[in-house]
């Protein structure tokens, strides 16, 4: 078993001790992990999620703190990741566009259609620009990663469109003007009264770092690049799903203090 579970299974049964009072005070301040999916709690690779590190999540929510997804998928994805998975059933998705906290409650913080006209500028311009196949969208357009990245800012940059175009190492997405995952999480902050000292997010890409901004604690995984490690206040060494237990097992005798 990783060195985390048992670690905050411990806690866990601390709690019922004699000593519940003292040990919640001292160790325990309820915090807020924003977690990214793919690259962080998947397997290296494939999408498949990887089952120690959500056990792990589904313990940190069962202690009392949040644990909420920030994902380049949709957010309905995120959501149903959090309720399958037993964590806190609230979700930021499409890049930070879309928050779902219910099956009928979507908080739209992008504007597809301009995200559209983009695409089409983009598309007239260079070759190979191809719409990725993601489940639907409601404020933003992915694409496959088929083309020079640098090349279309530049191209957006003349034809005078303010759009976000960024890489997330599984897709590129046109976002809204302003939209990334720290804007998005940032209305989640706001709703639920969450300070950034509390947030700790977890990320393995240059979509991650707007997020890493907000938080107080920002762990970057062993697959992120130089400038997303760079980007965070604690790097580990172990990839995807590992990587996260390896994060949440540095963190653990630390939480108290951050
Ligand atoms: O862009 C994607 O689909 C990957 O999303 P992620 O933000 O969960 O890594
Ligand atoms: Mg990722």
């Amino acid at each position: 078993m990783p060195k985390i579970l048992t670690y905050f299974s411990g806690w866990h049964i601390s709690f019922s001790s004699k000593y519940y009072s003292v040990q919640k005070t001292i160790l325990v301040k309820k915090k807020t992990f924003a977690v990214d999916i793919d690259g962080t709690i998947t397997e290296n690779g494939g999408g498949r999620i990887h089952l120690d590190a959500l056990e792990a999540l589904r313990r940190l929510t069962n202690l009392g703190h949040n644990v909420i997804f920030v994902t380049g998928r949709s957010s309905v994805e995120g959501f149903l990741l959090s309720v399958f998975g037993g964590t806190t059933k609230i979700a930021v998705g499409e890049n930070g566009g879309c928050i779902t906290l219910n099956s009928d409650e979507h908080i739209l913080l992008g504007n597809i259609d301009e995200c559209k006209i983009a695409l089409k500028v983009i598309q007239n311009n260079l070759e190979n620009v191809k719409e990725k196949s993601v489940f639907p969208r409601m404020t933003e357009v992915v694409l496959q990663r088929t083309f020079d990245l640098d090349l279309a800012r530049q191209i957006l940059a003349e034809n005078n469109l303010k759009v976000e175009l960024s890489d997330s190492q599984y897709a590129y997405h046109i976002n809204s003007h302003g939209i990334d995952k720290g804007t998005g999480f940032s209305e989640i902050m706001k709703k639920l009264s969450i300070s950034r000292d509390d947030v700790v997010a977890i990320g393995d890409s240059a979509t991650d770092v707007p997020l890493f901004k907000v938080a107080k604690t920002s762990i970057a995984l062993g697959n992120a690049s130089e400038p997303v490690k760079s980007a965070a206040t604690i790097t580990v060494s172990a990839h995807a799903g590992d990587g996260l237990l390896e994060a949440l097992d540095k963190l653990a005798p630390k939480l108290s203090e951050i």
